[in-house]
């Protein structure tokens, strides 16, 4: 197999497609670095004392794993330095994240879930990092929150790292879906799958089950279906997968095809979800478009929301483009 980096694989690109500007190119290469540095301490685990709780908590009132505020650590550092930013924000911070004296102007800004998954840690089942570039402001103003709140349709590339058997970088500029396998023993990006593609169909499904009492009435009436089986309105069996760490369950769509649900309900009516529309499913979202998948909120496409907070949750789902679909017309039906 002829090796691809992913340096060469960004340059060819350039060369073919012209969306890949050379500051677009190195940002996405120090991401990349960042992930292999946390790949790094992720496979130590004990031995690097990156287990367990830190005991503070994040923006969103949740309790920070050692390994989320070292991973967001991480990001801040290596960008700071050689990602080309005028400033980034993160599932783990309250406020964006300026970069400090940076001349000339960054052309973008990096918006990241450094670390996905984050009850898997403990327990060695495989977690990542999501990542999502977009546009920074035109001139030299310094860039604000609210020029942040930009469409998930906007994001100029996005991706994620996933820390697994394997590490794997996962990435789309616009052009399609790559997966690069870091090479451990050489340090580098491997390109190893090229155009990832969702099947339409599918028989495979995750969702929390253990929600099902709080579901809306939609998300009942699909899953029943599906769990009717052959004997059912599907008139075929589905299969059930859950991995908690959504970068995970979102790879094993990408690449045998299924549906991902993280619906709201109605514990808390008031929230609009779990999962986070800017760190979580724009990024997902783009990629999942480009394997030629579909992802809504129920309602409409994701990627088409506009944004009112960083830190704004979303209902998702998302994958193999007939079950999305179904799911969402469940939800249109008056
Ligand atoms: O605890 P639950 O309901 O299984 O939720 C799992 C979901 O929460 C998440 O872990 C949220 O992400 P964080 O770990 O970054 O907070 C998703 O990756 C995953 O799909
Ligand atoms: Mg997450
Ligand atoms: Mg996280």
């Amino acid at each position: 197999m002829k090796r691809i980096s992913l340096t060469q694989y960004l340059v060819e690109e350039q060369r073919l497609n012209n969306n890949i500007p050379a500051e677009l190119r190195l940002l996405i290469e120090v991401v990349a670095r960042a992930c292999k540095t946390i790949s790094h301490a992720v496979g130590k685990g004990a031995l690097g004392e990156v287990l367990g709780s830190a005991e503070t908590e994040n923006i969103q009132g949740e309790v920070q794993k050692k390994l989320d505020i070292l991973s967001n650590e991480i990001l801040l550092e290596a960008n700071e330095w050689g990602g080309h930013l005028a400033a980034m924000a993160s599932e783990e911070m309250e406020s964006i994240h300026l970069i400090p004296n940076r001349y000339p102007k960054g052309e973008y800004m990096l918006l990241f879930d450094p670390l996905d998954g984050s009850s898997n840690i403990d327990v060695n089942v495989t977690i990542g990092t999501i990542f999502s570039v977009i546009k920074a402001p035109e001139g030299m103003a310094t860039p604000t929150e609210q020029d942040f709140l930009q469409a998930g349709s906007k994001q100029v590339a996005a991706g994620y790292a996933i820390y697994g058997p394997q590490t794997m970088f996962v990435l789309t500029t616009g052009q399609g879906v790559n997966c690069f396998t870091l090479d451990r023993e050489m340090g580098s990006w491997v390109l190893t799958q090229r155009n990832m593609t969702i099947p339409e169909d599918t028989q495979e499904y995750a969702i929390n089950a253990s929600n099902s009492r709080h579901w809306y009435p939609p998300v009942t009436r699909y899953i029943d279906e599906l769990l009717a089986g052959t004997t059912g309105p599907r008139g075929k069996n589905f299969n059930m997968r859950w991995i908690a760490a959504m970068v995970t369950d979102v790879h094993r769509i990408l690449n045998r095809g299924g549906i991902f649900m993280y619906p709201a309900d109605a514990r808390e009516p008031d929230k609009a979800g779990k999962l986070r529309l800017m760190y979580e499913a724009n990024p997902m979202s783009m990629l999942i478009e480009q394997a030629g998948g579909a992802s809504t909120n129920g309602k409409q496409r994701i990627l088409d929301i506009q944004p009112e907070k960083l830190h704004q949750r979303v209902a998702v789902f998302l994958g193999s483009k007939n079950e999305v679909e179904r799911v969402t017309s469940y939800h249109l039906e008056k």
